[in-house]
């Protein structure tokens, strides 16, 4: 990916079902569950670098006894930094007090951290800021062990702030406009009201106070307190929480946008953001890891049992693609082979812009998540000339000589590593006037590796600003002299804002808007633009189910293809003197990849929630009036 979006977040949860001892026994440690948690969040750590945090709860301890740990950090290496932390304070503890080391009870109730239930969670913000009281997990505590809250997420609500004003009406003052806090607070609202209603009711019944508590920890019905709370939510969402005496859950939105999987045998449950996490980490097969159904949640009861229950009806599965496209890992089985595809796919275009003359073409890629796709398009090329290579065989017949299928056989697709990326050259970049040519060099070249007069194919995963490209890529690779530069991109064109957990809000950053904007005024258009927003402007008081997605007809007179034309003269830098051709894949080339990821409404302007039209309608007023700020 030449752009750096911003985007997701990850979760890792693990609830150890067995006794801590067991695992001391079996594994070595009493700190099984903590290895393993650093071990899910830096297998995740691609969904979330802007901060890292780290809970867990310890059952059954004293009152008196610390019971929760929260650890986070905004540090340049959050994951690395809190990790950092916890050991020292575990080693500190085993140094000080040399009789802990076999004494699994004793480091229980003396080191925080150690514990049964463990939450981890990476983040790349979508609202709100990059400071440390953004970052997850959050917490809402309370003397009841039971009120005590702790959530994390990978989402975003495109109505956080009706859910907000919602919590106000309700009485309550939350003391943050993070998203987090709003989605936390709804919740504990609820979970403070079964609390106490489960206590009235069980004192009815003759216990005293005392005896209550356990009784509220087996009564306790999540899924109703989070049928309650999510109501009114509007958006993507896999919300992890655990609750102070023990309970854990892992709750995904109706639409299953944001992804969610979970594993468990008699000894962990264990569930996470992205399928191979799981996997590595536990070392289980792809089948015995399940995804969470949209609309579901896994509760895992403080007792060990666990359960999956609906809470809010699905809607028709709208799971993101671009998590398969480009932010999930792409060791995942089903990624692997959806990202070689869509490399396949584009393949029949590609042909065409290079006038079928394979000889004289190299393929490449920018790295580093585009490396898949560009084994799947290489593949194709090679397809293509095996075919060629029958038919001219076959022409020739049985007397062809030893010469003419060596010269025949010989021709194969020109495969080179032609971009590097120098990835430390980006933190020294400053703003200076100097910055540009600094820029210039965030990616260098493999000399040698195209011929002059070749044509140069290089695919990546996405387009979005193109700035790189302009900036950086493509000035650096016309050293290389190439006669074309074909950039490939292995998504289609991103026309639409995000508003369900990627950091792609404004519509004015997407070169595909800037293309259609510029087509507009060659067509001296402009009058339509100023209409859309008419028509933007008069569905603001509308409610979001009655609102149209009015910023298609932006795009409507224009074909892909044109649009790709104008991206292309856009993103050629000044003096650049190869031809640039950008070639996207094509929405039913991404369906045809990603069977199960249908949600595109980057690309297609459908949103899978009500919400979804108002950001973007939104999204377009700012524009129109010039505003830079976020939509939702
Ligand atoms: N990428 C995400 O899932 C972000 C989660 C949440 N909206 C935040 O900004 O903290």
């Amino acid at each position: 990916m030449s752009d750096a979006i911003k985007h997701e977040c990850g979760i890792s949860m693990i609830r150890l079902l067995k006794p801590l001892e067991y695992y001391k026994e079996k594994y070595g440690t009493a700190f099984y569950g903590v290895n393993k948690m650093y071990l899910m969040m830096e297998k995740q750590h691609n969904r979330g670098q802007d901060g890292a945090g780290f809970a867990s709860i310890k059952l059954d301890m004293s009152p008196g006894e610390r019971y929760m740990s929260r650890v986070r950090s905004a540090q340049q290496q959050p994951i690395q930094d809190i990790f950092a932390q916890i050991n020292d304070r575990i080693n500190t503890a085993l140094e000080q007090n040399p009789s802990l080391e076999n004494d699994v009870a004793l480091q229980k109730r003396s080191i925080p951290y150690i514990g049964e239930l463990l939450m981890g969670h990476v983040r790349y913000g979508t609202f709100g800021k990059n400071s440390i009281e953004s970052v997850h997990p959050f917490l809402r505590q309370n003397n009841w062990m039971h009120r005590n809250l702790i959530v994390a997420g990978n989402f975003n609500m495109t109505n956080v702030n009706e859910l907000f004003e919602n919590l106000v009406t309700l009485g309550q003052h939350p003391k943050e406009m993070a998203d987090t806090v709003t989605v936390m607070e709804k919740i504990g609202h609820f979970l403070d009201d079964a609390v106490a209603k489960l206590y009235k009711q069980i004192k009815k019944e003759g216990y005293n106070k005392r005896e209550a508590s356990p009784l509220i920890a087996e009564r306790l019905n999540m899924a109703k307190i989070l049928r309650k709370a999510s109501k009114n939510w509007d958006g993507g969402y896999t919300m992890g929480g655990l609750l102070g005496h023990g309970d854990g859950f892992l709750f995904r939105d109706p639409a299953g946008i944001r992804p969610a999987y979970y594993y468990q045998d008699d000894e962990i449950v264990v569930a996470a953001s992205e399928r191979p996490a799981i996997q590595t980490v536990f070392n289980v097969a792809y089948d015995s890891v399940k995804e969470l159904d949209p609309g579901h949640a896994l509760i895992i009861k403080k007792n060990g049992s666990v359960s999956v229950q609906e809470i809010q009806e699905p809607v028709e599965r709208k799971a993101c693609s671009f998590e398969r496209i480009y932010f999930s890992r792409g060791s995942d089985k089903e990624i692997y082979q959806e990202r070689k595809m869509l490399g396949k796919l584009v393949f029949p275009q590609i042909l065409k812009s290079i006038d079928n003359d394979l000889v004289n073409t190299v393929f490449s890629y920018i790295p580093n998540t585009a490396e898949t796709s560009f084994f799947g398009m290489v593949k194709e090329a090679q397809n293509y000339l095996n075919k060629l290579k029958e038919e001219q065989i076959l022409a020739l017949g049985p007397n062809i000589s030893g010469d003419e299928l060596h010269r025949i056989l010989d021709v194969r697709p020109r495969i080179e590593k032609v971009a590097i990326k120098d990835a430390k050259l980006r933190t020294f970049i400053t703003q200076d006037s100097s910055r540009d040519d600094l820029v210039a060099h965030v990616y260098d070249i493999s000399y040698g590796s195209v011929k002059e007069g070749d044509n140069l194919v290089i695919i990546d995963d996405s387009i979005v600003r193109g700035t790189t490209l302009k900036k950086s890529i493509l000035k650096i690779l016309d050293r290389l002299s190439p006669k074309k530069i074909i950039v490939v991109s292995s998504a289609p064109q991103i026309r639409y804002p995000d508003c369900y957990g990627i950091d792609m809000a404004k519509l004015e950053d997407f070169v595909a808007f800037k293309a259609a904007q510029a087509l507009h005024e060659d067509h001296g258009t402009t009058d339509k633009i100023k209409e859309i927003y008419e028509k933007c402007l008069r569905q603001t008081e509308l409610s979001d189910a009655e609102v149209v997605n009015y910023v298609k007809e932006f795009y409507a007179p224009f074909t892909a293809d044109q649009i790709s034309k104008k991206i292309a003269e856009i993103l050629s830098p000044v003096g650049i003197r190869a031809e640039v051709d950008i070639i996207y894949q094509s929405i039913e080339g991404l369906h045809q990849a990603c069977p199960k990821n249908l949600g595109d409404w980057y690309f297609t302007g459908d949103y899978p929630t009500p919400g979804g039209n108002r950001v973007v309608n939104r999204a377009f007023i700012n524009f129109y009036e010039g505003k830079n700020q976020r939509a939702y």
